[in-house]
């Protein structure tokens, strides 16, 4: 439970704790969040006001997964307590670290199961330091009021970079012919290898990452096909296909870019092996469960795939070490002995450009969240945004209120806010949770607490917070 302090800190203007809502760090055209909403035009002159949960200094935030340097920073000028990991920790050490904190970062390897999330009591937002969000019980959080961000796009491009210099690799079988001179064995041959000019690329999800994959795939003469659940604009002179079994039986190159969801599990299994032409190539760069790897080994042995790259594993390490053993995976030595097979550590999105990004723009989301109650850009709460409260607005709060979606709440939450000057307020939903933000005036120090206490007392609350 998260209370509001009574005591306004004197250090409440410092201009450390400002939030920079315009700074944009992606190039994406629908990163429109990162804009200032049009309630921000023809800006107030006065000054914004720092709001403050309680003492900043109380919040405690876990780092794992060696997040990024750029959100460090942006947590710790904040004057947060930031405790940082470079791995991940498994279920019971977690367990123990997450009940003392209010603000979790993470990236792809943590689990935040309801296992892990019933402990979390000060829990208010999770940053994924990443794409992927499927490490979390996204519905477990919005039920629990829990705030989940992640960065939507920050790594595609480096996915996309990842893959196209991969198809080169594979087509070429660069990897084979490097570990070979690295052993001293000079083995000059042109049998199996191919230009990928002329070629065609599969493409099997064409979000962020599949159709940027798509734009550098033609540049360097490729026929460029994708499959995806939803009619989407074909970029360039690439073409949607209906169902993915046309696309495996017209691809020379099959790169897998689907999130994790039941539905994507093994979604290249045996059959997809057998419509896929013969001496095609394989790469997945999403998830480890998307593509079956026994049945993958299977194809490489048997010549039908002549070359695959595999970036994700159904289990990974938590963090660096001598672990692709098969006690980590069942078939991982297997995968060690097959030829013209690239294995990397689920570094797709690791370059400094998108790790640095991707700093800051979770970081910047966190603090808004924290210090603001601002919601733009989470991934399982409804999006809620009020202009900034301003220096002038001495007496003024913001309240933010949680709550199930469930007919009569407004009534009851505006009777309580009813004896002061509400000055703004917004409430949206996003199924079962609905998320009230409302600047109020006229408020004095007692009054925050009656008003959190008569809050917190409605059958339908998830969470309160005062900010002032
Ligand atoms: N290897 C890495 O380091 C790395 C980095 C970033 C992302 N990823 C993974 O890549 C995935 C894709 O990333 P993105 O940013 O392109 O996601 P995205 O959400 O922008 O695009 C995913 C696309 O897949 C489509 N899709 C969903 N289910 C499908 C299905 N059953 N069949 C066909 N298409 C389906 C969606 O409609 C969407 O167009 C992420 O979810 C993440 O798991 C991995
Ligand atoms: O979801 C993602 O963004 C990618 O899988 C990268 O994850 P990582 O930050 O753990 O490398």
């Amino acid at each position: 439970m998260v209370l509001p302090a009574l005591d306004i800190p004197a250090d409440r203007a410092a201009d450390s704790r400002r939030v920079s809502i315009t700074r944009s760090v992606s190039t994406s055209p629908t990163a429109t969040f990162m804009s200032p909403p049009s309630s921000f035009s023809g800006a107030r002159k006065a000054s914004v006001k720092h709001l403050k949960p309680f003492n900043t200094g109380d919040i405690k935030i876990l780092l794992l997964e060696n997040v990024n340097q750029t959100g460090r920073d942006i947590l710790l000028k904040q004057g947060y307590q930031v405790e940082f990991l470079k791995s991940s920790l498994p279920e019971d050490k977690l367990i123990e670290k997450i009940r003392d904190v209010h603000v979790i970062g993470i990236r792809s390897k943590t689990k935040l199961t309801a296992n892990v999330l019933r402990e979390a009591k000060n829990l208010i937002v999770i940053g994924c330091f990443c794409i992927g969000t499927n490490q979390v019980d996204l519905q477990y959080a919005a039920d629990h009021g829990i705030a989940v961000f992640n960065s939507p796009f920050s790594n595609s491009r480096s996915v996309a970079e990842l893959v196209i210099g991969e198809i080169i690799a594979l087509a070429r079988q660069l990897g084979d012919r490097s570990n070979e001179l690295h052993q001293g064995i000079w083995n000059k041959v042109s049998k199996g290898c191919w230009e990928v000019r002329g070629k065609t690329l599969g493409i099997i999800g064409y979000g962020h990452i599949g159709s940027q994959l798509s734009v550098l795939a033609e540049a360097m003469g490729m026929s460029v096909i994708y499959y995806d659940i939803v009619n989407l604009m074909a970029l360039g002179t690439s073409k949607q296909v209906p169902d993915l079994g046309v696309l495996l039986g017209e691809a020379d190159f099959v790169t897998c870019h689907v999130p994790e969801l039941p539905e994507t599990q093994r979604m290249i299994g045996p059959k997809q092996f057998e419509q896929m032409r013969t001496g095609s190539y394989l790469i997945n760069a999403s998830r480890g469960s998307v593509v079956d790897i026994p049945a993958l080994i299977d194809a490489m042995r048997t010549g039908k795939v002549a070359g695959a790259a595999l970036d994700v594993y159904p289990n990974e390490p938590a963090g660096n070490g001598n672990y692709f053993h098969n006690d980590l995976n069942t078939w991982a030595e297997d995968l060690r002995s097959l030829k013209n097979l690239i294995l990397t550590p689920h570094i797709g999105g690791s370059t400094e450009e998108a790790q640095s990004a991707i700093g800051i723009e979770v970081g910047e989301a966190l603090v808004r969240y924290v210090n603001e109650g601002v919601t733009l850009g989470a991934v399982n709460m409804p999006e809620v945004n009020l202009r900034s409260l301003t220096l002038e607005d001495s007496d003024h709060i913001r309240v933010i209120f949680i709550h199930q979606n469930i007919p009569g709440v407004l009534r009851k939450v505006n009777e309580i806010l009813g004896d002061h000057n509400v000055d703004k307020q917004m409430t949206d939903s996003r199924g079962d949770v609905a998320y009230l933000m409302a600047d109020i005036s006229n408020v004095d120090h007692n009054g925050v607490r009656e008003l959190y206490e008569e809050l917190e007392s409605l059958n339908s609350c998830i969470k309160t917070r005062i900010l002032y």
